[in-house]
């Protein structure tokens, strides 16, 4: 795991990394941070032309429909990093050349949810290590210049994440909206992400369906007050429903931007400033319509012993997410932010896009449904 952890911070300062699989290992450089340079030095060290590695959400903004998870687009020695870059990431573009890319091998694919892991764009500029240059490039790992990283630790990094989440301190916390709140930390294994449960109530007086809010964190929203989203009003929101509905849990999930990180979510936001709707502006920097699964929602729940719930959520993936790992949806409960003219385009892209549920605040027009926080709405 640690090997994995440390693979993560070198690509995330924009230096390269070898990544060993059975297909072969590749030299992987990052997209932040890739210049002419970079590009030239990947190529002397493999000893092969480098490829760019690119998933298929981002093939099919390029026309490509493509079935694997992720392809490799040719670099010739003529492409400059910052086309290649803009290939990877920029609105409107095209590749240049009529060549299909080809499936990637196992070292490539693993070298994308590195970059996913470390919150990067999903991209990268990978080179197989040639025979040739084979005894060089183990003299840079050996000598630490160059860091390894096996395929195999990539893939049980991502499974086992979850299953290792450590509940490390809490304290009472009373917040205007609850009183009786109290904070319960919990650590991932790998500790670069926490996690928050904010326990509202005591748990031996709550409802048999305990009322439960999955938020995912918004820093723009949540803190800042952002008229881009619905996010901060809906916190707080949930936090006053749970109280009033006599206690229960609120779950504060590090997953910013459906999970694609703040530094992306900026990026998205710039491409929406473009006319791209949220789903699409993903799209185009490599994710999927949501990144985020629930598997920690779904351990913390189960360490505070919490197993019926009433979900408050306009969001169908999230009860899905609940029902299969094992917490029975009993109800499910609506929680509007407002309508702002800066929100409109985004509740409109999730219910039509997302399936979710936002008939009520999108029909409500400008001034936004309270009153429709406290109505059940039917699954
Ligand atoms: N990528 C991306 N993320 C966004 C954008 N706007 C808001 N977000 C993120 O979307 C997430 C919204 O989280 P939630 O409110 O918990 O989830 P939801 O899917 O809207 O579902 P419910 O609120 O439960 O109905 C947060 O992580 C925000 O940071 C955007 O334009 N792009
Ligand atoms: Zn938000």
């Amino acid at each position: 795991m640690r090997q994995v952890e440390r693979a993560i911070f070198d690509l995330r300062r924009g230096l390269p990394v070898l990544v060993r699989a059975a297909s072969g290992d590749v030299m992987v450089h990052p997209l932040e941070g890739c210049d002419d340079e970079a590009l030239a030095a990947l190529h002397a060290i493999s000893g092969n032309p480098p490829t760019l590695a690119l998933t298929r959400h981002r093939l099919s903004r390029l026309d490509i429909e493509f079935e694997p998870r992720v392809g490799l687009v040719p670099i010739t020695p003529a492409d400059r990093a910052q086309q290649v870059v803009a290939w990877a990431s920029a609105e409107q573009q095209r590749l240049p050349r009529e060549s299909r890319p080809l499936a990637a091998t196992s070292g490539s694919e693993a070298a994308l949810d590195l970059m996913r892991i470390g919150l990067l764009i999903p991209a990268a500029i990978v080179a197989e290590v040639s025979e040739i240059q084979r005894a060089r490039v183990e003299a840079l790992i050996a000598d630490g210049t160059v860091l390894a990283v096996a395929a195999g630790q990539i893939d049980a990094y991502s499974e086992t994440r979850s299953r290792f989440l450590k509940r490390t301190s809490d304290a009472e916390i009373p917040l205007s909206h609850a009183e009786r709140a109290k904070f319960v930390m919990f650590r991932e294994a790998d500790g670069m992400r926490e996690h928050i449960a904010i326990v509202i109530g005591e748990p031996g007086e709550w409802n048999d369906a305990v009322p439960v809010r999955l938020h995912s964190a918004c820093l723009t929203g949540d803190l800042f007050g952002s008229l881009r989203c619905d996010c901060g009003e809906q916190l707080r929101e949930s936090v006053r429903t749970i109280d009033e509905r006599g206690g229960g849990v609120l779950l504060y999930l590090a997953q910013e931007g459906r999970g694609i990180g703040l530094a992306n979510k900026l990026r998205a936001y710039t491409l929406q400033d473009g006319g791209l709707d949220t789903v699409d502006a993903d799209q185009v920097l490599g994710f999927g319509e949501d990144e985020r699964t629930y598997e920690v929602a779904l351990e913390m729940l189960e360490q505070l012993k919490v197993t019926r719930i009433e979900l408050l959520t306009n969001n169908p993936e999230k009860i899905a997410a609940m029902d299969q790992g094992g917490v029975e949806v009993v109800n499910r409960r609506g929680v509007y932010g407002k309508l702002t003219k800066q929100n409109r385009r985004y509740l409109d892209a999730k219910a039509k896009r997302a399936g979710h549920w936002l008939e009520e605040v999108l029909n409500d027009g400008e001034s936004g449904p309270a009153t429709s926080l406290r109505r059940p709405v039917a699954r």
